[in-house]
């Protein structure tokens, strides 16, 4: 009997990302002739190799695009008091539109106080409480980064979200529930699924679409998955063991290399063989990843024109 290929597309967020970045620059050039300037602000506390690899980024982004930006370092030993002072005197400045704190803080400094701290409409990472209930009432606002570029994705590359089955695996604040919602928002019919569900693959089996946000290496499964589908994969997880590298790659030379140069290779949640059996998929790297510090972008724009009265629809 002939064997039957299965060819899945791969959504490309590096290249989606870039469109984004793209329209943004344009929207700094529209600015600029009002007299506009957007300014981000990002507090990075201590030195946590990820965090400041990701705020470097944040920062050089803001510079190609045209945007002003201002990094605070302030040392891992900052109280929550000392933070929520910092925050008090982003909130009142005309020049800063966005106010983002790099995730995580340290354990002792209290991380719900001060995301409300932020005032609402400088929260260019969509985490304040006003924000959330925003999304959930569909109304215009800032939403969180990593979600929102999920939708970007699927929009961008004419994938139907209104009446799929849309199973979100993991609850968190800045993934899981929010893109949730905007699936919902979007008229998909959704599930989240997490740590405490009973019999998981009976609900992933069912997805058209999947969206994965667990941080475990390779946990969703080929046999998890419907033939077809559409898999979001969000996780962004570091294997540092020779032996489970090949078992994620097997043969691959590319991902070999990447492992000698650097001990260490990126797998997402999704296993690769569940790609293979897809209909479309996100890559780790490359993937949803890719879209997190230009949706940062979009949203301080956003929050620069709504702070000024301006329209955000484009023309
Ligand atoms: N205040 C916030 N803190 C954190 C957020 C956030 O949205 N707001 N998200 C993450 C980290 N993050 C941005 O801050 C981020 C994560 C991943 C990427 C990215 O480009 N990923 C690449 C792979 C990178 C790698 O190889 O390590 C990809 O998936 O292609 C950008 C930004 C936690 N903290």
């Amino acid at each position: 009997m002939k064997q039957m290929t299965n060819t899945p597309r791969i959504l490309d967020g590096v290249a989606i990302a870039a469109e984004i970045k793209a329209e943004v620059a344009g929207e700094v050039k529209e600015l600029a002739v009002r007299g506009i300037t957007p300014g981000l602000a990002v507090i990075l506390v201590g030195e946590v190799p990820a965090s400041q690899i990701y705020v470097r980024s944040k920062v050089k982004t803001c510079g190609e695009l045209g945007i002003y930006s201002e990094m605070l370092t302030p040392p891992e030993s900052i109280t929550t008091e000392e933070m929520l002072a910092l925050v008090a005197d982003l909130n009142a400045r005309e020049d800063i539109d966005g106010i983002l704190i790099q995730l995580p803080l340290p354990r002792h400094v209290d991380t719900k106080r001060l995301l409300e701290a932020v005032s609402p409409d400088k929260d260019v990472d969509g985490f304040h409480p006003v924000n959330v209930g925003r999304l959930q009432s569909g109304q215009p606002g800032l939403a969180p980064c990593t979600p929102a570029g999920i939708i970007e994705i699927l929009k961008r590359s004419n994938l139907p979200i209104a009446g799929q089955n849309a199973v979100v695996v993991g609850r968190s604040d800045i993934v899981g529930k929010p893109a949730a919602m905007m699936l919902l928002n979007a008229s998909a019919t959704v599930t989240v699924c997490h740590s405490k569900t009973k019999d998981l693959a009976r609900f992933t089996r069912e997805a058209d679409l999947l969206v994965a946000a667990i941080g475990r290496p390779g946990f969703v499964t080929a046999d998890m998955v419907k033939p077809g589908a559409t898999l979001i994969d969000v996780g962004i997880n570091r294997v540092t063991d020779a032996a489970e590298v090949e078992g994620f790659f097997p043969g691959d030379a590319a991902r070999a290399a990447t492992f000698a140069k650097r001990s260490s290779v990126v797998v997402g949640d999704i296993h690769p063989a569940a790609f293979a059996v897809s209909g479309a998929y996100t890559p780790v790297p490359g993937g949803v990843g890719a879209l997190t510090i230009a949706m940062l972008m979009k949203n301080t724009v956003t929050a620069a024109k709504l702070r000024r009265g301006l329209s955000t629809e484009k023309d």
